[in-house]
């Protein structure tokens, strides 16, 4: 590591199998505050299934998770939940809208949830539309916006009660490579402007290229292309 102190996000020789299907066998993983990392790999080769851990989502089955220097398995259900809405955000390759909402809605409900009155809320909703240039769809729901459209009000979401981590799973997969490399460069300039560790687990090279390093996954294996690990 760095002199930026202990790493942010750190994994140490995670196991997870799915009935006899190793998903992870072995894999580490380290990311300090405002860096931008890469998990790549081919199809099946266990990313998700290490971002999944990463987030406190999937439990390992051996292997350690430290976030900020305290273990996930040493949290209790309520605290890891709680780590997720207030520490953590989340982006994924579609469907994470509530189509109920309008796009102010879905943003702000993140910070409605963390108990924010409704109208501070709703005005950073706006600020961070406009941050990602979707302010004009504030007040359309989700069914009725393009893909790329949607995916900027995912990030704006996923960013705006200001996460330690963001976690983005192929968050362009669904868009075309015009749009997709907009999305990323919002996404990464507005997570630098925060300090925010973005974990980008992709297959596309081109997406990769906004990373500071990339950590390829082979067989449920992780391996720090910068040898940080
Ligand atoms: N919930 C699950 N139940 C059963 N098997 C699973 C589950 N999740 C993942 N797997 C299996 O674990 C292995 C790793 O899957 P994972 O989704 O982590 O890979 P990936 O690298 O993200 O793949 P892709 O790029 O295709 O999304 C695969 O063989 C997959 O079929």
């Amino acid at each position: 590591m760095t002199e930026s102190g202990p790493a942010l996000l750190s994994a140490r020789d995670l196991h997870k199998r799915y009935g006899s299907t190793p998903a992870l066998a072995g894999a580490d993983f380290t990311i300090s505050a405002g860096e931008v990392v890469a998990v790549m790999g081919p199809s099946g080769s266990g990313k998700s299934t290490l971002l999944h851990c990463l987030a406190g989502i999937v439990a390992p089955d051996s292997g350690r998770v430290a976030y900020r220097g305290r273990e996930l398995s040493a949290l209790s259900d309520a605290e890891r939940s709680a780590l997720r809405r207030e520490e953590f955000g989340f982006v994924f390759q579609f469907g994470q809208l509530v189509p109920e909402l309008t796009c102010q809605e879905n943003v702000a409900l993140p910070l409605r949830l963390a108990g924010v009155p409704r109208k501070t809320a709703e005005a950073r909703a706006v600020e961070w539309l406009a941050r990602l240039e979707v302010d004009e769809v504030a007040a359309k729901r989700p069914g009725q916006l393009s893909g790329g459209q949607g995916q900027r009000v995912a990030v704006a979401r996923a960013l705006v009660n200001d996460p330690r981590v963001l976690f983005a799973d192929e968050p362009t997969g669904a868009l075309d490579s015009l749009n997709g490399e907009r999305v990323m460069r919002l996404l990464v300039d507005a997570a630098r402007e925060t300090g925010t560790g973005v974990v980008l687990v992709t297959h596309e090279t081109r997406v990769a290229a906004y990373s500071d390093r990339e950590v390829v996954v082979r067989d449920g294996r992780a391996r720090d292309l910068a040898g940080a690990v």
